[in-house]
């Protein structure tokens, strides 16, 4: 996942919704891993869910064992959404991020990659994001595309909320491999306007244009209100 650096002047409990945690890094790291594996299995569960032929009896059968390990996992939960945490050595967690969080099994497994013109990443898309028929839902690619065009105009270095984003959907996504990319066009003031696409083996199916506000209050490097949102 991405690893967001919170602002060295951070020293609040609690900043714009981000929470210091001083839990050390190395057991972050740890934990992330253990997560992200649990992630990695339920993840394959939601995918022979969908996929399963299985008789009724037997599907049955699975559900009371799942109701059991549900269960377990409940013996111990934070009391609301996992949120966004850093601790003294600047590492940051979001691990219920909707599109790339360790610990969430719906996020896709998405790793964005920043480079000097944008930022790109690549995917495989399978039966969970269907929408028409061996297609990728709109609403996915409009999720997906709002991430990495967010992530671009934070630059990983200031806070930018999604403003206005514009779809257009040339020809549908197929489900399997995605790439998306994403640049900066141009900035005027607090406004970051960015361009950004999925492209499919055949070529691009959605092409995106966002406005991406840095909001009056969160304006400026460092803030440790720049973690994905
Ligand atoms: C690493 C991070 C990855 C994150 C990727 C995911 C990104 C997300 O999904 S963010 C979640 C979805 N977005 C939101 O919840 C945002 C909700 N909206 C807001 O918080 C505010 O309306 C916000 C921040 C967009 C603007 O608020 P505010 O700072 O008060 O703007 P305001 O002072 O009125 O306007 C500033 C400028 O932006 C423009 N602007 C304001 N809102 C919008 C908008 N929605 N669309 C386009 N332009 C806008 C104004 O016209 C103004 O332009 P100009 O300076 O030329 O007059």
């Amino acid at each position: 996942m991405t690893s967001r650096r919170p602002s060295p002047e951070a020293s609040a409990v609690n900043v714009g919704g981000v929470v210091r945690d001083d839990t050390p890094t190395d057991e972050v790291d740890r934990r992330e891993a253990v997560l992200e594996s649990l992630a990695g299995t339920v993840r394959e569960l939601i995918d022979a869910a969908i996929r399963t032929t299985v008789e009724d009896a037997e599907v049955h059968r699975i559900r009371a064992d799942l109701d059991a390990l549900v269960a377990r996992l409940r013996t111990a939960q934070l009391p609301g959404p996992a949120g966004i945490r850093y601790n003294a050595e600047l590492r940051s967690w979001n691990w219920g991020n909707a599109v790339m969080g360790a610990a969430n099994a719906i996020a896709p497994p998405l790793r964005v990659v920043h480079g000097p013109s944008g930022c790109h990443a690549d995917l495989v898309l399978g039966a969970a994001y269907e929408g028409p028929p061996g297609l990728v839902h709109g609403g996915v690619s409009a999720m997906l595309l709002d991430h990495i065009m967010g992530e671009t105009a934070s630059a990983m270095r200031r806070t930018a909320f999604t403003g206005t984003l514009t779809m257009r959907y040339r020809r549908g996504t197929p489900l399997g491999p995605l790439r998306l990319e994403a640049g900066i066009v141009r900035e005027e003031g607090r406004k970051i306007f960015v361009a950004g696409s999925i492209t499919a083996a055949g070529g691009v199916t959605v092409e995106a244009d966002g406005v991406f506000v840095q909001p009056a209050a969160g304006t400026g490097d460092g803030s440790p209100q720049q973690a994905s949102t």
